[in-house]
Order: structure tokens, then C-alpha cells, then sequence
């Protein structure tokens, strides 16, 4: 089920997703959600549309409707009564009448067509004594000849009665739930939230707010995890930092897998020092120890404990981000239903040379640019080490250089991928 990496070299990323993609399967329990509570939540079942949307053919502008062939012989009609959003025209429209029409409003029978009101003018103007009269004995001057069905929404223009609204497996954007809201859904079936634990394991590791001793430094990784798993709209179990003891950690371990449907750590899978991370995790289940072919991130743990799935992330705080990004992420969206979407990467142009040794595909932390002419052109934003945090905080982009090209010269074209379309 789950490659091994005991094999020579490294596993291409592609091939590191494709096998935890293939030992995953998409978590089954559903619930209600109101559409005010569903935002980032991932559709359960396709969503049927109920009605047309609009609901009837109704008035794209304020103006006046009528038959539009009468304006063929004439340029006048009688004014006979008025359409608003929510109170129809009772009556129907015959030739050489119109109608007060305003935006939203049900086309009156007989109608065909609207005349938006710039394009006309009154020319009787009788005494004003109530509402009903103000929209009757005038005459409406047109400017313009209407074709069949001007300014007309159609019924079911936007969706149809029966149509599929939105598909199973889709992660709602605001967009989706005003669609949800206008075929009068109040509440989707979702994929129920995943259970996330996050574990930092380090000795040298100290929460921010105390004083640092010789060795030590501030635990910074679980802070960017924490707020991509909120971001994504997972339940997080945080575990903590945990000492690098083999019973605090098999504690730790045992307690997360109980709890949650994915568990995360960060640090202590490298070769040295994931002694007692890697002899816990094979008690409690089967993990794979990988070498992936990304730089940052190559050291990578992908299993199972006895009932939830784990990544191991390295502890570089550059390495620990990307390798979420990159490789977590999609496992988290298998694991919820969610529809894949491909990663969006753009052409730019390098703004200078950018070193790269082949062997491991980089995502190096740029910075994008449009020129005046609408070219898009990137170069690496400062350091590049897998400690260099900074180097990630003030980017806008990865560059991302496959696995076996070398260095790149300043105006070769290389992809990007900007960190906006990683949004949810
Ligand atoms: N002999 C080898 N050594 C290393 C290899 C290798 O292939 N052979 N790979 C290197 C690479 S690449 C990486 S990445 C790191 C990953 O190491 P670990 O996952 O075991 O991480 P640690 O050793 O625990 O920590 C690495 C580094 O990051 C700091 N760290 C750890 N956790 C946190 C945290 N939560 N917040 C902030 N900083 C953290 C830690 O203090 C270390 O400085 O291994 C290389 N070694
Ligand atoms: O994978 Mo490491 O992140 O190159 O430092």
C-alpha cells in the first residue's frame, strides 16, 4: 500500500503524492450545515437546483415595457400601469400600450420587450393625484426601437430547474453559497470537519513569551501549521511541543492517533535524530521514512498509526511550511473530498541567474513583478536556507524549478506559482 524509500535516490514529488493519494480514502461521515457556517466546508453530495433562477422573465433596467414589434410603426405608446420587484403588473400589455417597469420586476403579459427609461421621454403629463394615476394617461416618447426580448432576463437564465448547482467534493467559496442561497438552499450536506493533531517534538524547542537558555531556540513551525490548518477548516488537536523522550512520545503519539483522523509532527525525521520519533511510530503502525525530491523538505514521513493517517514533517521552519504546502495539503484535501485543482503556475521571466543543483525539484521563495508592458518577471527573494523564514514572509511567490534542471540564466522563462492562488 505504502511505497517504500529504502530504495535508492529520491522519490520524485509527484510520485510521493501519487502513493499517498492511492493509500487514502476520502473520510465518509456528512452533517448540515447552515449556508452562514459553510464557508471552506466540502459539498458531500452534488447540490440539485429546485427552481429556475430567475425565477420568471423579468426587467433588466428601469424603463418601460411593451410589445417591441409596436415600435416599429410608431414611436409613442400609452402608459397604462406599473411593474416594481415584488408587485406584478395585473393586467396584460396590448398593442400601442406600455408599462412603468422597474428593475427586477416581472415582465407584464403581452410584453416582450424594455425600453430603459434614458431612452424615452413623457410627453402628456396629467394632474398627479395618486399612485395609481401617476403611471397611467401619459404618453411615453421612445428614442429607441427595440429588438425582441431588450433588456429581458429570461426565467431559468442562470440556472435551470434540475441542474446540478454545484458538485460533490467542492470547498465553498463565498461565491458558492450566494449561488446556494439564490436556488433557496439554507443548509448542505458537508463533509464533516477532519480531527488534525500537530505535534513539535525538539529538546531545544521553547514556546515564545519565555526566556531563551543556552540551546535553545522559540518553537515557530506549529504557528504557520496551525493557522494553514485553520485556514483549511480542519478541527486542530495541538499537542504541543513534546521532549525528545521515547515515553513522552509514544504518550503523545498514541493519544493523537486516538484523537484524530490525520496527525502531523514537525522535526525528527531526518536521519540522525528521528531515533525515537521513528521507533514510536513503527511500534503504533506502519510509517515510511521517505527521502522526497523537494528542496526545502526532503526528509518526509507518510503512514499510519493504528487508525489515523501521519505526516512527519522536517523541522526547518522554510522545510516544515513548504512540504505542508506541497505535500500535506493535498493529502488533507483527498482525505476531506475534496475535488483536486491543479496547483495554478505561471510563466515569468528570471529578473537574474538562479543557482539550482538538479536532484530535488525547489521551491525557492520569490518575488513576482509585472513590467509596464504586462510581462511578469521573478527573482529569488534573499536567502534561500530552509531556516531563513524570512525569506518566505516577504515573498509572494515560489519559483518552481523541476527536479533535474540545473541553474537557471537570468531571462530564461521558469514557472511560478503565486502564494495567492494557494488560498482556500
Ligand atoms: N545526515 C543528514 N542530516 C540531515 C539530513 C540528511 O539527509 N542527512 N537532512 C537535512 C535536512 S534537508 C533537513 S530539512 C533536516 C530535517 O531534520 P529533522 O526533521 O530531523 O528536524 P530537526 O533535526 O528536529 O530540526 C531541524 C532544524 O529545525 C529546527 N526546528 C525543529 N523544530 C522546530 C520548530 N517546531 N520550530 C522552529 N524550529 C524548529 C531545529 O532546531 C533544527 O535547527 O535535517 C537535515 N539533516
Ligand atoms: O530538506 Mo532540507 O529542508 O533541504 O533543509
Amino acid at each position: 500500500m505504502i511505497v517504500s524509500c529504502d530504495t535508492p535516490g529520491l522519490l520524485p514529488i509527484s510520485q510521493a503524492l501519487n502513493a499517498m493519494r492511492a493509500a487514502i480514502s476520502a473520510v465518509q461521515e456528512q452533517e448540515l450545515c447552515s449556508l452562514m457556517q459553510a464557508r471552506g466546508r466540502i459539498l458531500a453530495e452534488d447540490v440539485i437546483s429546485q427552481v429556475n433562477v430567475p425565477p420568471s422573465d423579468n426587467s433588466a433596467m428601469d424603463g418601460y415595457a411593451m410589445v417591441a414589434a409596436d415600435l416599429q410603426d410608431t414611436d409613442s405608446l400609452k402608459l397604462i400601469g406599473a411593474a416594481y420587484a415584488g408587485i406584478p403588473f395585473a393586467g396584460s400589455v396590448s398593442k400601442g400600450q406600455c408599462v412603468r417597469i422597474m428593475t427586477g420586476a416581472i415582465i407584464p403579459a403581452g410584453a416582450d420587450a424594455v425600453v430603459m427609461q434614458e431612452n424615452t421621454s413623457e410627453l402628456a403629463s396629467p394632474s398627479k393625484t395618486s399612485t395609481a394615476d401617476e403611471h397611467q394617461h401619459k404618453i411615453i416618447q421612445f428614442t429607441q426601437r427595440p429588438k425582441l426580448g431588450n433588456s429581458v432576463r429570461k426565467a431559468g437564465e442562470d440556472i435551470t430547474q434540475g441542474a446540478v448547482v454545484l458538485n460533490k467534493g467542492t470547498r465553498l467559496l463565498p461565491s458558492h453559497l450566494s449561488l446556494l442561497a439564490s436556488v433557496g438552499i439554507a443548509n448542505v450536506s458537508v463533509v464533516r470537519k477532519l480531527n488534525v493533531g500537530l505535534i513539535a517534538t525538539g529538546d531545544e524547542l521553547v514556546s515564545p513569551g519565555e526566556a531563551l537558555k543556552a540551546g535553545q531556540i522559540y518553537e515557530s513551525n506549529r504557528y504557520a501549521l496551525h493557522a494553514m490548518l485553520q485556514e483549511f477548516g480542519a478541527n486542530i488537536i495541538d499537542f504541543g511541543i513534546v521532549e525528545d523522550k521515547l515515553d513522552s512520545l509514544q504518550r503523545t503519539f498514541a493519544d493523537a492517533d486516538r484523537q484524530c483522523d490525520m496527525v502531523l509532527s514537525c522535526g525528527g525525521v531526518s536521519v540522525g535524530d528521528a531515533d525515537y520519533v521513528k521507533e514510536v511510530l513503527q511500534t503504533l503502525g506502519s510509517v515510511n521514512f521517505w527521502k522526497v525530491a523537494i528542496k526545502p523538505g526532503k526528509p518526509f514521513a507518510f503512514g499510519k498509526l493504528s487508525q489515523a493517517w501521519f505526516c512527519g514533517l522536517p523541522g526547518n521552519p522554510v522545510s516544515s511550511y513548504v512540504t505542508f504546502e506541497q505535500l500535506v495539503k493535498p493529502v488533507l484535501e483527498t482525505l476531506s473530498g475534496q475535488t483536486r485543482r491543479p496547483a495554478l503556475l505561471l510563466n515569468a521571466t528570471a529578473d537574474c541567474d538562479i543557482r539550482k543543483a538538479p536532484g530535488r525539484a525547489d521551491y525557492q521563495r520569490g518575488i513576482y513583478r509585472l513590467d509596464s508592458n504586462g510581462e511578469l518577471f521573478v527573482s529569488p527573494n534573499g536567502k534561500q536556507g530552509s531556516g531563513v523564514m524570512s525569506s518566505i514572509a516577504h515573498a509572494n511567490c515560489y519559483i518552481v524549478l523541476p527536479q533535474d534542471t540545473g541553474s537557471i540564466e537570468q531571462g530564461s522563462t521558469v514557472q511560478i506559482q503565486p502564494f495567492t492562488s494557494l488560498a482556500y
